[in-house]
């Protein structure tokens, strides 16, 4: 069963040779097709690195939570979060079952493959379209329960995965809502317009989680994990493993490695926040770079409304530069102009 999100894809239609990632288990030097020239500047950062500024890290236990969320927001458009009561258990089951999905030969892979206008299952970025070149990644889409295509891959022991995912997921979905609290709070959001957002449905929630990996690489400065990209929904929330490769890019600073923290998440403004909040807060700009030595594996809850709802700069906030568009058009939107499509919602 998958949830309406997916339907706001269903007008995309990609063949199905261009859905399907690279066998990376068996090359041993950088395809052609993955070759990306001129190779991306500035990836590795030498002895500047540690000078550099970097997102904060917050507990959302701390008394002044509202400011600091509100800060990072304003500032980076991403944080980390600690304290966020997510069973350190989960995610590390998280993580494992994501590992052996992805651990499989690339055959049985392909039975869980997206379907051409389809938006789950395991396949290419959903961006890859946009550029002429291949990225050194593979993902897995979930929208709702996962169970069709965890089928395909263990006919036999699909149970665990999907109680895995699903668990996942119920959490993802209360500590979003409870950063989305934060943030709109941050943004001056008092009783009286809660009732209002209530009615808009912005409160209720419709995820998706995104499994990624990034295979270690025979020629890393070479290739490109994820391209940069803002993300389309409220928030995301990220758990990477204890592999570097992380960047977000910052105007006059370029792009800042976001190490993974043991225990934190990475919390990333998408558009729609960033519309929400009449650009106060920043969807932010980031990419996924790859190593030679190990394997990245990461784990994103895309937190958004319903396709139905609409999005538009809240009423309070002065001279809206937005006009509002519903979930479904602005999805259909980027789907056909990537990073333009905030400027052409713009008013
Ligand atoms: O894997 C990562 O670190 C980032 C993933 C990401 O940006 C995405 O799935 O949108
Ligand atoms: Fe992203």
């Amino acid at each position: 069963m998958e949830t309406s999100l997916s339907q706001a894809y269903t007008d995309t239609h990609i063949p199905p040779h261009q859905i399907i990632p690279l066998d990376f288990e068996s090359v041993r030097e950088l395809p052609e097709s993955h070759i990306w020239t001129p190779a991306v500047e500035d990836r590795h950062h030498n002895e500047r690195e540690e000078l550099l500024p970097v997102p904060p890290v917050i507990d959302l236990g701390a008394p002044d939570v509202t400011e600091l969320v509100g800060n990072a927001c304003r500032r980076w458009g991403m944080f980390q979060v600690t304290n966020h009561g997510v069973p350190l258990g989960l995610v590390d089951d998280v993580e494992a079952h994501a590992r052996r999905l992805f651990e499989l030969p690339a055959d049985r892979k392909l039975k869980a493959l997206r379907s051409p206008s389809g938006a789950t299952g395991y396949g290419v970025a959903r961006i890859s379209p946009f550029f002429d070149k291949l990225m050194w990644h593979e993902g897995f889409t979930i929208m709702g329960s996962a169970v069709d295509h965890a089928k395909q891959l263990w006919p036999h022991r699909y149970e665990e995965f999907c109680d895995v995912m699903d668990n996942y997921q119920k959490k993802m979905k209360s500590i979003a809502y409870k950063i989305l609290l934060i943030a709109l709070k941050a943004l001056g959001v008092d009783e009286e317009d809660e009732e209002k957002i209530s009615s808009s449905m912005l409160y209720e929630s419709n995820g998706a989680l995104q499994l990624n990996s990034y295979p270690s690489c025979p020629n890393p400065r070479q290739a490109v994990g994820l391209a940069p990209h803002t993300d389309t929904q409220l928030l995301t929330i990220l758990h990477q493993n204890n592999t570097n490769g992380l960047q977000i890019f910052q105007q006059g600073i370029g792009w800042i490695p976001i190490p993974p923290i043991p225990g934190a998440l990475v919390v990333n403004l998408g558009d729609l926040m960033h519309i929400l909040s009449n650009a106060c807060f920043h969807a932010v700009y980031h990419r996924v770079v790859p190593n030679d030595t190990s394997h990245r594996f990461t784990v994103g809850y895309f937190y958004g409304p319903p396709i139905e709802a609409v999005v538009a700069p809240l009423a309070k906030l002065p001279s809206p530069r937005f006009r509002a568009v519903t979930v479904k058009e602005y999805i259909g939107i980027k789907n056909k102009h990537l990073e333009k499509s905030l400027s052409l919602i713009g008013i």
